[in-house]
């Protein structure tokens, strides 16, 4: 009821124990705090709180507008009601090494498990489009340099990003990523793969989990969990898909209400009112008011 009972340090820790299992981690990116109550219920092992999404929830393109309280906000929202860890997109953390710090400490604060930093430039863009551009290494590394000495909690997941692979190819890619490494960087989410090869190519490279963006319309296949982890992968994300299922069904919704003057055909197609009371956990409530209710003080003892 309210909140989720799992503490940050206990959704920290379980998930630094389920990366060093070797299990594949799928992470679907919760696009408000219901949703991820939905994830959690379906058997997920994590969620993922996209920029993409925060921006698009916002009706802004995904170029850096957001700001780190909007992120950190939503961050909190998200991961105060699921007992799974989840893990933040934070962009290029939000300006200079001492800005990355100041991001990693308010995400830390907001309960999440995880965040990553990426290696665009400011402003950026969708990992997937191109056009986008890097900073250099020596720049690259100081934001993970920051952000790992910033964090007070030493499960906290400091994951790196690198968006080289679209600019300067594999090569660019897997040096990137071990230098990411080097810095501390706990582990690597490399951009816009073009196959399992460049997967598996960044996987051999490091020792530290490695994460697959299985974002749609983007550069990289849709390939299965079962691919996935047979080149190793640890973690795998899908940003934006529950927003885009979700706005699919409600356009097509819309145009049934414009043809046919009501929503009666598209009633089965909705989460059903009962559904929705049974993920809020209803009944808790109503059982606390109950219990609230029918409570009655001990007289105070007479001195
Ligand atoms: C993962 C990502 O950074 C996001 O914000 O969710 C995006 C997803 C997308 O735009 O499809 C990305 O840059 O890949
Ligand atoms: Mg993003």
């Amino acid at each position: 009821m309210l909140h989720a009972r799992t503490t940050a340090a206990a959704k920290r820790a379980a998930l630094r124990e389920r990366l060093a299992s070797g299990q594949l981690l799928r992470f679907p990116g919760a696009f408000n705090p219901l949703s991820a109550k939905l994830v959690q219920d379906k058997g997920f092992e994590g969620v993922y709180i996209s920029g993409a999404v925060l921006s698009a929830d916002l009706a802004l393109p995904d170029i850096g507008l957001t700001t780190l309280t909007e992120v950190a906000g939503r961050s909190q929202q998200i991961a105060r009601v699921t007992d799974l860890p989840a893990l933040v997109d934070a962009d290029t953390g939000f300006g200079e090494p001492m800005n990355v710090a100041r991001t990693v400490q308010a995400l830390e604060d907001a309960g999440v498990a995880g965040l990553h930093i990426e290696d665009q430039v400011n402003p950026k863009r969708c990992g997937h489009l191109d056009g986008k551009q890097v900073v250099d290494r020596g720049t690259a590394l100081k934001r993970i340099r920051a952000a790992v000495d910033a964090r007070r909690e030493p499960d906290l997941l400091i994951m790196a990003r690198t968006d080289i692979r679209g600019v300067d190819g594999l090569a660019a890619a897997v040096d990137r990523a071990k230098a990411l490494v080097d810095a501390g960087a706990d582990a690597i989410f490399p951009e816009a793969m073009r196959d399992l090869a460049e997967f598996e190519a960044v996987r051999t490279a490091v020792d530290v989990p490695v994460l697959a963006n299985m974002t749609e319309f983007g550069k990289s296949e849709l390939f299965t969990t079962r691919q996935l982890a047979d080149v190793g992968v640890n973690i795998v994300i899908y940003p934006v898909s529950l927003l885009r299922l979700a706005m699919g069904a409600a356009e097509r919704g819309l145009d049934t209400l414009v043809d046919a003057g009501t929503l009666a055909p598209v009633v089965d197609q909705m989460q059903h009112r009962a559904r929705l009371y049974e993920l809020l956990d209803y009944e808790s409530y109503n059982h606390f008011d109950a219990a609230i209710f029918t409570y009655v003080p001990e007289p105070a003892a007479r001195p």
